[in-house]
């Protein structure tokens, strides 16, 4: 299942830097391994913004649960979920 993932960070300005580098070092090695297994496809940068676009291939809704909510970035992230089906102008569906 495919699912376009918005993800915007707010981390609180008075966070101590080796506990926001620490967070941030996780989140990078989380994401990458989840790439690295196929479940997050891509992440793209919405420019401008301290966001991304995420797109997800999951089992189902409850293995993205467990994905999002393990980020370690979680507890500072504004998440929308867009669940996606294949649109028959897709020339890349046959
Ligand atoms: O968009 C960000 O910077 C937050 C994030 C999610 C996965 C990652 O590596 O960074």
């Amino acid at each position: 299942m495919l699912f376009a993932v918005t993800m915007d960070v707010a981390l609180p300005q008075d966070m101590e830097s080796d506990l926001r580098a620490d967070t941030l070092a996780r989140e990078k090695a989380y994401s990458q391994d989840l790439q690295r297994a196929g479940e997050w496809v891509s992440i793209w940068r919405c420019v401008g913004q301290y966001s991304n676009l995420s797109i997800f291939d999951v089992r189902d809704n409850e293995r993205l649960h467990e994905i999002l909510w393990n980020l370690p970035l979680f507890p500072f992230m504004t998440i929308q979920v867009t669940p996606l089906a294949q649109h028959p102008s897709d020339i890349a569906a046959g």
